[in-house]
This record gives structure tokens, sequence and C-alpha cells, in this order.
């Protein structure tokens, strides 16, 4: 069943992110946006957590802060216990649009950030291969993107930013470009990747599924300026060992309670 706990604290362990009482206010020609508001909570070495509200509730923008893009404009945001003051190297991004290089083959995809990091490319190189192998990309090391299917090029986007050796990823709709069924597959293969290499991880999506099927807990936000509305814990006892991501998660008893809660609490303006 749904547990909630709106302290933004989380029991296991020293956090990994945290966000303390942060606002962030725009300012453009057009005035002041009050984007995100009074947000405090964190997220556990190894976690996964989903993001989601309504359109313009700051999802984004927390991913921006934790990039080190944006500065808040009060409070906090910690990457290990320290105030994010820029980008960092341990910090890595998956996006919409997997931004390959047309030009480049995967191989080389996966080692442009090696290359402007000046890293040792001979170790860059086998990793890179490794990890694009694993991934089901063996046969396609030398091909181009426009090669590839969409799921494909977001295995080798995955795979490009798993080269620089990222401990927390930052996935902003990784599958929104891609078919329904793709989706799912593609959903469910890289939520086990990221879990199997004990990454933290946080995802921001407008698909509730997808946020229950891939995630530890879910972050609800309220409309703007996004606050913390609500965090549930994700458990799925009636499947027994389901696999995050799974169609037996998918389709166990409790994942339609979670879709409920969650898509009322998204409903409702407070
Ligand atoms: N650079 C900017 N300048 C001014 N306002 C901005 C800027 N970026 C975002 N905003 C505004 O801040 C609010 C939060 O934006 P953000 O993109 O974080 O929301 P979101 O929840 O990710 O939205 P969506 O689900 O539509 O992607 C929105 O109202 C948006 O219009």
């Amino acid at each position: 069943m749904t547990t909630q706990d709106t302290s933004g604290r989380h029991p296991k362990g020293p956090p990994k992110v945290e966000f303390r009482k942060v606002n962030l206010h725009y300012f453009s020609e057009e005035g002041e946006t009050h984007a995100v508001k009074d947000m405090s909570f964190s997220v556990a070495r190894g976690e996964f957590v989903s993001i989601v509200g309504q359109s313009g509730c700051g999802k984004s923008t927390l991913l921006s802060l934790l990039s080190g893009l944006m500065k808040p404009t009060s409070g906090q945001v910690l990457i290990d216990g320290k105030p994010v003051a820029g980008p960092l190297p341990q910090v890595g991004f998956m996006l919409q649009q997997d931004t390959l290089f047309e030009w480049r083959t995967i191989l080389e995809n996966a080692l442009l950030g090696p290359e402007i990091r000046g890293m040792d490319m001979g170790a860059a190189r086998q990793r890179a291969e490794r990890i694009l192998t694993s991934y089901g990309l063996g046969q396609f090391l030398n091909h181009k993107p426009g090669q590839l299917s969409g799921g494909m090029r977001q295995r080798a986007a995955l795979g490009r930013t798993m080269c620089m050796e990222p401990d927390i990823l930052l996935l902003d709709e990784p599958f929104s470009a891609l078919d329904f069924q793709t989706r799912l597959s593609i959903a469910e293969e890289i939520g086990e990747i990221i879990r199997r290499e004990g990454k933290t991880a946080i995802l921001v999506t407008h698909d509730i599924p997808e946020a229950i099927a891939l995630a530890d807990r879910v972050v609800v936000l309220s409309p703007r300026p996004g606050r913390l509305k609500s965090i549930h814990e994700i458990g799925f006892p009636s499947a027994g060992p389901a696999r995050p991501g799974s169609m037996a998660a998918r389709e166990a008893e409790e994942f339609r309670d979670y879709y409920h809660t969650i898509w009322t609490e998204m409903e409702t303006h407070d």
C-alpha cells in the first residue's frame, strides 16, 4: 500500500542528494516566476526516485539545480553533503533527445566525454566497448546513430553517460520520444542497468505508471510554484520478488492504488 511522508527525509543512511528549503525564482523580461518553493527532500545513495507533477511545476528546474547550471535563490542543494557550486563530474544525464552526434560512430560518441575530460583513452575505449556490449550494442560499435532504432539509441546514450563513470544519473523524460511498446521495454532495461550498477537516479517524467514502475520512491510536486506535495514509498508485496519496471510489477495489485493516489494528488490544487 501507499505510504506517505511529507517530511522529505529518507530513513536510509546519509543522503547522496539533498534539497534543503530550496526556492528558485526565474527573472525574465516577462517578469518573475517563482518556480520552486521551500523544497526539501533527500535521495539516498543507490536509490531510484521519480519526480512527477503537472507541467511547469519545476521538475526540470530541480534537475538543473543538481546539475550545477543554476543556483537556488535561497536554500541549499547538496551532493554528498556539499553545496553544489557548479557542474560535477559524478553527475550524468539522460535526456529526451539522445543528443548523439550523427557523424560519429556509437563508440566514438561514447569516447567524446573521456576525450574532452582528458581521461586515459586506452582505458576509456576498453570501458566503452565493455559497457556498450553489455547493453546489447556489441555488433553496432562502428555504426552511426542514424543506423540504430530509437531504443538502441537511448541505450547508446546511456552507455555514453556511463563511460564518464557518474554515480548520480539525472533522467529528464528519457523515454518520451519512444513509441509505447519500446518505451516499456527500454524503461525496464535501463532501470535494471541503473540498479545493477548501484547508481543513484532521479527520473523526471509525466508518465505516472513509469514513475511508479521504476522507482523506490515517487515524489509528487504541487502546481507552480512547485512544492513538495507527498512522497510515496513503492513496493509490490503481492507480486513477490517482482523486479522494478517489470510487467509483473506493473500488474501488481498495489500498482493501481499508487496510480490512483498519485493521479488524484496531481489533479488536486491546494
Ligand atoms: N529560463 C526560464 N526563464 C523564465 N521562466 C522559466 C525558465 N525556465 C523555466 N521557467 C518557468 O519555471 C516554471 C518551471 O519550469 P520547469 O521547466 O522546471 O517545469 P517542469 O515541471 O519541468 O515542466 P514540464 O513538465 O512542462 O517540462 C515554469 O513555469 C516555466 O515556464
